[in-house]
């Protein structure tokens, strides 16, 4: 029971989702529609959680989740129901599945445009209550119309893609968006200002951030064209929800079709009922194909996380693929080495850290090696670092990370280095090397070439290179009763200083740092931990 992995599927979601952590040798749990409290009382008990965009993800539930919860994931595109700078916080990995259901949430844009431009919910009500009303509804033609599209991206390039089809011209205003791309896609790039003042449709395709919350405000709603019409199957967030109602009484829109509210579930949104108005609940991911591939694809992605420590689709943290985790794994555990070496002895006083590949290594993937860095370096300062939070700790930190590649071999066919400049100590660098593939070791400590494995309780001893020294730490480690390991020792010659680093096989304690510091020539002791 300690050792199952445990993922809670709070949302309704395709069954193969369960079928592949079953299949994977995962406990599974579908419980959709947990009230909070529930939901906050469960979640204690799993490693993790996929969610669509009815559950909330926030810190208080992060917090109930502490400290097992690994990995949130999102069976769909928009991560905002996810405090995801709390999970970055807590160490806690967020995934969403991009590409699964883009294809699906264009066509729900597009089926809204038609919908707009023939008023077809508004004519199927009528005719359905026997009403016969040919006259009452006059539609518009969508060829030769301008589409604004605010936002580029994914969906947004589906989207253009399909309007071309349908003779539309498309203009967008995605400030990512590059003029390259733009050709690409055959939309002409534009300012927001134009494109409200051009596009005879609008339509929303941005995740909802502080830049893009209420971008079609109350000042752009009355920049726009009379007669626009307006679609949103992005995030209900993205409009002024009162200023359009206003727009759509006055005439001045003369539709939107909202797939998406301010607040969800919209049961009773002031707009409903206004004329021209057409509303979908949140349908824009819910077809049979999209609903397949995100279960499959987020069940594949978490167990890949779980099982393999694959990452794949990560908001908060670099992605490293299944296949890439077993090459990376010695590399990652001597980069957390290293790291926890230079963490325990520099101190806080860390500036800057460089993180240097060369040989073999220059050829990985280097984003996880940093983050194992920063992790084993930043854990000396806390318990609750992670690979996931230790970059953005760093950055807090005012720390600068910079990554290089060296090309070429040196002495070694892989060498990882780590370079940390510190407040009263200047630069220092701790070099490390894999043999055989799989064995992690120092060979280098501040310039003094030494071989040792990083490897439970060391002691780092600098002294006085003299007669005599080695023989009078045994003698005070045997007096405390600490059995010697291995021993493992270098020398700066020109400086007559010498470099131990010992494991034992007790924890040495603050008490014997001291007795071990009084011995004549030491210099400085430290007690180290792997
Ligand atoms: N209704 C539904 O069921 C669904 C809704 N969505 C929503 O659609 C959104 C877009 O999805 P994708 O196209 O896949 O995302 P994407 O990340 O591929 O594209 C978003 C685009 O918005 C652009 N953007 C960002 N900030 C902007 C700003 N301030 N102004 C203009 N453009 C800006 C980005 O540069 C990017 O090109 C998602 O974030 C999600 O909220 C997604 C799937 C289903
Ligand atoms: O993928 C998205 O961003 C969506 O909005 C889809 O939401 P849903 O999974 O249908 O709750």
């Amino acid at each position: 029971m300690n050792n199952e992995v445990r993922v809670l599927i709070a949302d309704k979601m395709d069954p193969r989702a369960a079928g592949i952590f079953r299949d994977r040798g995962i406990h599974v749990d579908e419980k959709p529609g947990l009230s909070p409290e529930e939901f906050a009382k469960a979640i204690g008990d799993y490693d993790g959680l996929a969610v669509r965009s009815s559950t909330r993800v926030t810190a208080a539930i992060m917090d109930a989740a502490a400290p097992r919860l690994k990995v949130i994931a999102r069976a769909g595109i928009g991560v905002d129901t996810i405090d995801v700078p709390a999970a970055s916080a807590r160490g806690i990995v967020v995934m969403n599945t991009p590409f699964g259901n883009s294809i699906t949430t264009a066509e729900h844009a597009i089926a809204m445009l038609f919908a707009l431009a023939r008023e077809i919910p508004q004519a199927d009500q009528s005719t359905q209550s026997g009403k016969w009303e040919k006259n009452r509804f006059m539609g518009v033609e969508l060829t030769g119309k301008t589409l604004g599209l605010v936002g580029c991206g994914n969906i947004g390039s589906i989207v253009a893609d399909r309007a071309h089809g349908l003779k539309m011209k498309v203009v967008a205003y995605d400030p990512f968006l590059s003029p390259e791309r733009a050709i690409e896609l055959g939309v002409e790039k534009v300012e927001l200002d134009e494109l409200l003042s051009r596009a005879d449709f609008i339509t929303l395709h941005t995740p909802l951030t502080d830049q893009t919350r209420g971008i079609l405000s109350r000042e752009a709603l009355a920049s726009t064209k009379r007669g626009v019409r307006i679609v949103n199957c992005a995030r209900g967030g993205l409009i002024d929800e009162p200023a359009l109602k206003e727009a759509l009484d006055s005439g001045h829109v003369a539709g939107a079709a909202l797939d998406v509210f301010a607040e969800e579930p919209a049961k009773d949104n002031p707009l409903f009922g206004t004329p021209g108005l057409i509303c979908t609940p949140h349908l824009g991911a819910s077809t049979t194909e999209a609903q397949v591939n995100v279960a499959i694809q987020i069940a594949e992605q978490m167990s890949d996380f779980l099982l393999l420590g694959g990452i794949t689709n990560a908001v908060n943290v670099p992605s490293l693929s299944a296949e890439e985790a077993p090459r990376l794994k010695p590399y990652m555990n001597l980069a957390e080495q290293l790291g926890r070496l230079v963490g325990q002895i520099a101190g806080t006083g860390i500036r800057s850290i460089d993180i240097e590949v060369e040989g073999h290594a220059a050829e990985l993937n280097i984003k996880p090696i940093t983050g194992a860095v920063l992790a084993g370096l930043m854990g000396t300062w806390s318990d609750t670092v992670n690979m996931v939070n230790a970059p953005f700790l760093a950055k807090d930190r005012g720390i600068g990370v910079r990554e290089i590649r060296n090309e070429g071999e040196g002495d070694y066919h892989t060498l990882l280095a780590v370079t940390v400049g510190t407040e009263d100590q200047g630069a220092r660098r701790v070099e490390g090397t894999i043999f055989g593939n799989r064995a992690a070791r120092l060979v280098n400590i501040f310039g003094v070439p030494i071989e040792a494995e990083l490897t439970g309780q060391m002691i780092y001893i600098v002294n006085d290179d003299q007669p005599g020294f080695i023989g009078a730490l045994g003698t005070q480690l045997g007096e405390n009763r600490i059995n010697i390991a291995t021993f493992n020792l270098g020398r700066r010659k020109d400086e007559r200083e010498a470099i131990a680093l010992i494991a034992v096989d007790d924890p040495i304690s603050a008490e014997v740092a001291q007795q071990l510091h009084e011995l004549p020539g030491v210099r400085e002791v430290v007690p180290l931990s792997f």
